[in-house]
């Protein structure tokens, strides 16, 4: 190639950059309206200007900042930003892929739990300023006649290893020399929560972050379980959707009826999964009530729940599960949006390994007369060609309608052209991926890689209790931090593809679409006036 002159250089330069960016889908969708160029390039300049701001100056305990930096360290500053700010008011459309029982933050969760006398804790020794680090709150509720006065607290050096006090009681008791009641709550927290030491130093590989991440769902299951308590989580988990922008849900519960059941308020009796999806029901009928009541309806167009088991079971046993949910779905066709399995991907069964009942689950449909997609979860992985990678061919060959994160699929060709002939779009969750260390920071995740080959994302929460990242604000900052090119309107397309790909029925999306528009236009004004407004404060006090 030669060029002339400069000035010929320059076009063909910018002919170049125009083609390669004319293949992202936030250009592909064609002329901008004037708002939303507006409200654009405002966000562009917010985002600059705090990359050179608060981004730039050392935080205290955070030496070297960066946007996109790992979350669980600038958490702390991304929630000073007016980019964040502002995404907080961004109508996000669905959630598609989030873990019921780590989607409500756990202040909320042990609140409600101290409200319910059965609630019992236990620890497996006394607790003091050495144990307490390592020792796991265990969690019951207690029948009537097991119940415990609690009289010696967990703190107290004569506490007989596990055994029962009631929750109100042991916060009320927690030694002073360690925070007292504060200080409890910390102790709680810290299992239920990953840290940034345990992610970036401790735990810091793949499998090892796993291991303190499934410990959380063990602490927390005896709670979440409950029936009552189970029934103000959900409508936690939905009133705090709505309120962060997002409008339908369509979250996996995991269900295990044989080895972890749900249990009735009296503590003793299990509660059937039938009757987890009745209360689910109920839950969304109500705030859809409530929201109707207050002329709110166009926020909250529904939920549905993706039927998930653990992938350790036997074939067998899957078995059951998969006629389970036939049952559920007959009786609440419009609540089971499909089936999936989950769990640590690089460590449990591959989906190979169930190919038996997953093939004759089809038929099993037809016999019963319903339809149910898969929406498997698979390669959450750094593998390349191993069994947790190898999911993603058996998860294509079975007709998976999503791919649960999907995060070696940028190293598959042929299943990228896949996805994109099929219309099978990717639940990324970017977040989740950096905290359970696939990648170091935003930099390198694969979301951008994906979006620009034209592969369908909807980006999701996964277990926000967990990770501190509630809603899906955290997520969209993450995303709008690692680039210069990806801006707002990438984000709304990203959006609208969340209803677009959601299980929603037609006309639901159809709802979905029209109400998410509305709030779009206003968000856009919303953000181009405070976005303005800040850029001009920032300017004279520079
Ligand atoms: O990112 C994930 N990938 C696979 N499984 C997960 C993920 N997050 C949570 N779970 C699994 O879901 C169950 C709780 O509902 C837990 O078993 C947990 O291992």
């Amino acid at each position: 190639m030669s060029f002339n002159s400069i000035a010929e250089y320059e076009a063909s330069r910018n002919a170049l950059i125009l083609a390669d960016r004319a293949l992202r889908a936030d250009h592909k969708k064609g002329q901008l309206s004037e708002l939303e160029a507006l409200a654009d390039k405002v966000v562009r300049d917010v985002r600059a200007a705090e990359a050179a701001s608060i981004w730039s100056q050392d935080h205290e305990g955070i030496p070297h900042p960066f946007p996109g930096m790992e979350f669980l360290t600038g958490r702390s500053i991304i929630v000073q930003t007016k980019l964040f700010e502002i995404l907080g008011k961004m109508p996000k459309g669905g959630l598609l892929h989030a873990h019921l029982d780590a989607t409500v933050n756990v202040s909320f969760l042990l609140k409600t739990a101290m409200r319910y006398p059965a609630i019992h804790v236990r620890a497996s020794t006394a607790l003091n300023s050495t144990t307490i680090g390592s020792v796991l709150p265990q969690f019951l509720p207690l029948p009537q006649e097991l119940r415990t006065s609690g009289e010696i607290a967990l703190t107290d050096e004569n506490y007989t290893p596990n055994t029962w006090v009631p929750l109100a009681k042991a916060r009320e008791t927690f030694d002073p020399k360690l925070g007292g009641p504060e200080g409890f709550d910390r102790w709680i927290t810290a299992s239920l929560t990953i840290n940034p030491t345990e992610a970036y130093v401790t735990h810091n590989t793949v499998n090892k972050i796993w291991e303190k991440f499934v410990s959380t769902f063990v602490v927390n299951t005896p709670l979440v379980r409950y029936e009552p308590i189970h029934r103000e989580y959900v409508r936690e988990f939905i009133l705090s959707s709505i309120a962060d922008g997002i409008s339908y849900v369509e979250p996996r519960i995991n269900f295990l009826q044989k080895d972890i059941p749900f249990i009735a308020a009296d503590a003793h009796t299990r509660i059937d999964h039938r009757e987890v999806v009745k209360s689910f029901d109920e839950v969304v009928n109500n705030v859809k009530e409530e929201l109707k009541e207050q002329g709110r309806e166009d926020e909250f167009i529904g939920a549905k729940i993706i039927y998930s088991t653990i992938r350790s079971i036997t074939p067998e046993g899957l078995e059951w599960y998969l006629q389970d949910c036939i049952a559920l779905k007959k009786e609440f066709p419009h609540l089971i949006a499909g089936f999936d399995l989950v769990g640590p991907e690089n460590v449990l069964k591959p989906l190979k390994y169930y190919i038996e009942p997953l093939l004759k689950f089809r038929e099993m449909q037809k016999e019963a007369g319903v339809e149910i997609p898969f929406i498997f979860h698979a390669a959450e992985t750094l593998g390349d060609g191993t069994e947790a990678d190898m999911n993603l061919y058996d998860a294509i060959l079975l007709g998976t309608k999503r791919i649960g994160h999907g995060f070696a699929l940028v190293k598959h060709p042929k299943l990228i052209e896949i996805c994109k002939e099929r219309g099978i779009a990717i639940e990324v969750c970017p977040i989740s991926n950096e905290i359970l260390r696939l990648t170091s920071s935003m930099h390198m995740h694969p979301l951008p890689v994906l979006l620009n080959q034209g592969v369908t994302v909807a980006l999701c929460s996964d277990d926000p209790s967990v990770f501190g990242s509630m809603g899906l604000t955290f997520d969209y900052f993450q995303v709008l931090a690692a680039s210069e090119v990806t801006g707002l309107i990438q984000l709304g397309e990203m959006a609208k593809d969340s209803i677009k790909f959601s299980s929603m029925d037609p006309e639901e999306k159809e709802r979905a679409l029209a109400a998410w528009q509305k709030r779009w236009d206003i968000f856009l004004e919303y953000a181009a006036t405070e976005g303005q407004k800040f850029l001009a404060q920032s300017q004279t006090t520079m």
